[in-house]
Parts: C-alpha cells; sequence; structure tokens
C-alpha cells in the first residue's frame, strides 16, 4: 500500500462500525472494531488492536448523550480532552478527581487534528462542537446527576462510556488519539422513547468524508 496514515476507529458495537464503514467507503487506511461497551472493554480491545498492528492514530466513535444547550440530538461533537468523569472519589464537599487525589490524571488532551476536523465538519455543513467529552461507566439517568457534570464540566458537550478506555491503551503505545460522537439523546432523566438513535448513525455516516479529506 502507498505511504500514508494507518487509522484504528474504536466503535463500540456493530450498528455504529457499519454506519462509520459506510461514510469511510471502506477506505484501506482505516480499520474500524468494535470496541464493546463501557471504558473496561474498550481499553482491553483497543490495546488487543495495537500489539496486532501498526497505527499512526486511534479514533473512538458511536453514539453519545449530549449536554442540553452545547449539543443537540443529529449533531457531532469532536473532543479536545477525552476526560475520566466518574473516576475519583466522593467526599462530603464533592467530587475529587484523580488528580485531586494525586493518582494520575483524568484528561487525556485529544490530538492535535480535533481542531481543524471540528472546522472542517461544518464547512461540510454538518454540526459540529470542539469540545471536551466525558467517560462514565454508567449513563447519566436524573436530572440532578445532569446538572451536577454540567457544573463540574462547564465545557463538555456530550457523555458516552468508551472513550478514557480507548484513549488510555492509546496513550500508552504513545499514539494520538481523537473522540468522535454524534448524539442520540439528551443527558438527563432517562427516557428510552426520545432516543435517537437512527439520526446519530446518519451523522455518523455523514461524518466519513470529511475524515477522509482531513486525516489521509
Ligand atoms: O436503557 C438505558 O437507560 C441504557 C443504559 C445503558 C446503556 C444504554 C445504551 O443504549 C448503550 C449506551 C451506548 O451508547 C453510548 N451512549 C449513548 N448515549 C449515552 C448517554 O447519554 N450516556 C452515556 N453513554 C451514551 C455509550 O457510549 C454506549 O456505547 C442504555
Amino acid at each position: 500500500m502507498d505511504a500514508g496514515p494507518n487509522i484504528l476507529i474504536m466503535t463500540p458495537v456493530t450498528a455504529e462500525m457499519d454506519a462509520v464503514c459506510r461514510g469511510l467507503q471502506n477506505n484501506p487506511r482505516f480499520h474500524v472494531t468494535e470496541a464493546g461497551v463501557g471504558p473496561a472493554e474498550a481499553a482491553v480491545r483497543t490495546t488487543l488492536a495495537l500489539t496486532r498492528g501498526s497505527f499512526d492514530l486511534v479514533i473512538c466513535m458511536g453514539i453519545a448523550g449530549g449536554f442540553p444547550g452545547r449539543a443537540a440530538v443529529g449533531s457531532l461533537v469532536v473532543a479536545d480532552a477525552i476526560v475520566a468523569a466518574d473516576l475519583g472519589a466522593e467526599t462530603p464537599d464533592g467530587f475529587s478527581s484523580l488528580d485531586t487525589l494525586g493518582f494520575g490524571s483524568s484528561t487525556i488532551e485529544a490530538s492535535g487534528q480535533a481542531s481543524a476536523l471540528a472546522t472542517a465538519l461544518a464547512q461540510a455543513g454538518l454540526a459540529a462542537a470542539l469540545a471536551p467529552i466525558l467517560t462514565l461507566s454508567t449513563v447519566t439517568g436524573t436530572a440532578a446527576t445532569a446538572q451536577a457534570l454540567s457544573e463540574r464540566f462547564p465545557r463538555a458537550a456530550a457523555e458516552a462510556m468508551e472513550g478514557f478506555g480507548v484513549a488510555t491503551a492509546a496513550q500508552s503505545f504513545g499514539i494520538p488519539v481523537l473522540e468522535i460522537r454524534a448524539i442520540s439523546n439528551a443527558i438527563g432523566p432517562r427516557d428510552r422513547s426520545a432516543w435517537r438513535i437512527g439520526e446519530a448513525l446518519q451523522a455518523l455516516e455523514a461524518a466519513g468524508p470529511t475524515l477522509l479529506e482531513v486525516l489521509v
């Protein structure tokens, strides 16, 4: 194959993988693999994929919840930072992150390509924000938790369950990482009837041509 980047894309489940592959027109530079759901499974599967191939960039792609007023259903969010929002300790004075506890960092900075990608997605006519994306092991299901997260992370636009796992694996191999999410639901009180998974999968697919243009 010609010189060019080899890019590993981790998607939680098959429906997301199929949408991403359609958007990328099965371009051979992109290797799309299932990460499973949740940060632990995603970290393990990303590590396995990275031991089996040689990659220049890792991307976590899938659907996500959007903070109301920051990322609408059907829009895209490109992470400038990938944040483990529930990694730390609860205290009577509030949440203490890993950083505060002195055990490491809860934030992994995204590749410098994140900004150019968000700009190019917007130029392609897609609604796209550049903002931190939170990783949580538990999907937020109450207004109180949504409010608390929104206050702890005033710039965050989305939450999902795999980004920090994928990013931790990529970081341990010294490979830059991106997270790109399409919003399927608003973060807040659980309401499965309001999830718009089809709309989010369409947005993931629509991002493909811009990824080809900017990253290859
Ligand atoms: O029925 C539920 O309440 C429920 C509980 C846990 C998981 C789900 C899923 O449908 C899978 C979550 C899957 O999609 C991503 N995702 C999408 N929206 C959100 C969200 O608001 N918060 C966190 N994750 C979300 C996530 O990355 C998983 O891969 C349903």
